[in-house]
């Protein structure tokens, strides 16, 4: 007989460049997760403020409360043995223990839902995604709207005082519409001209 009832982990990777609906996917999931009565706690890495602390919010508002978290560790001192599911947002400004972190909840039955970006202003692959990606069981991509053709877009473009962000720019800038746009392949460029 197949043991069909036995909780077997899971881990759900939803990415995308900005603007592609990762929030409002993770929020679309977990608002059924709690709406089934799943014991479900959701996380958000303090870096990312730009609309509030204690909430994942999409670009055009929806939200659902979260807990703010400084390093992935933290998650463990939440996460209780009746907690089946967990969701992480932005989740590719976590690092450090981030892989087995999530793998040691996956590997103890727990449903792990994160969403983040694939690729970082770049267009190169950001923080440990690549390895969350390989080891997912269900890999949503998105795409949005390319901001100048109406393609689809699977790149972030980071705008300074509206020009190409250069390639030497520090990784990390938390912003919205203010500071990147979606695009496609052909509308996306980078400055190298200071490599
Ligand atoms: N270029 C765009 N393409 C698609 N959606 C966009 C774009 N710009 C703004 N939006 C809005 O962003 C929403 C998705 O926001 P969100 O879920 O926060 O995306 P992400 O988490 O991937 O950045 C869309 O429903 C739409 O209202
Ligand atoms: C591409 C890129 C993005 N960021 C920041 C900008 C935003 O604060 C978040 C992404 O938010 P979203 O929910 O995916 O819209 O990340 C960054 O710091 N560096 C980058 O290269
Ligand atoms: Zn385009």
């Amino acid at each position: 007989m197949y043991s069909h009832f036995v909780d077997v982990g899971r881990l759900e990777m939803i990415c995308g460049p900005m603007f592609s609906g990762k929030s409002e996917e993770l929020i679309r999931r977990l608002k059924r997760t709690i709406l089934a009565g799943m014991p479900t706690i959701i996380f958000t890495p303090n870096i990312d403020n730009r609309y509030a602390e204690d909430h994942i919010c999409s670009h055009d508002g929806k939200k659902l409360e979260a807990i703010s978290i400084s390093h992935i560790e933290e998650i463990l001192d939440y996460v209780k043995d009746d907690t089946t599911v967990i969701g992480i947002d932005e989740v590719q400004f976590l690092d450090g223990e981030i892989v087995s972190v999530i793998m040691k909840l996956v590997n103890s039955g727990k449903r792990v839902v994160c969403a983040g970006l694939d690729k970082d202003f770049k267009a190169e692959s950001f923080g440990q995604m690549p390895e969350l990606l390989a080891l997912a069981d269900d890999v949503t991509k998105l795409t949005a709207i390319c901001m100048c053709c109406g393609r689809p877009a699977n790149f972030t473009q980071r705008l300074i005082a509206g020009k190409p962000a250069s390639y030497n720019d520090p990784l990390i800038l938390i912003g919205a519409s203010e500071s990147y746009e979606a695009r496609c392949r052909l509308c996306y460029q980078i400055d190298r001209n200071d490599i």
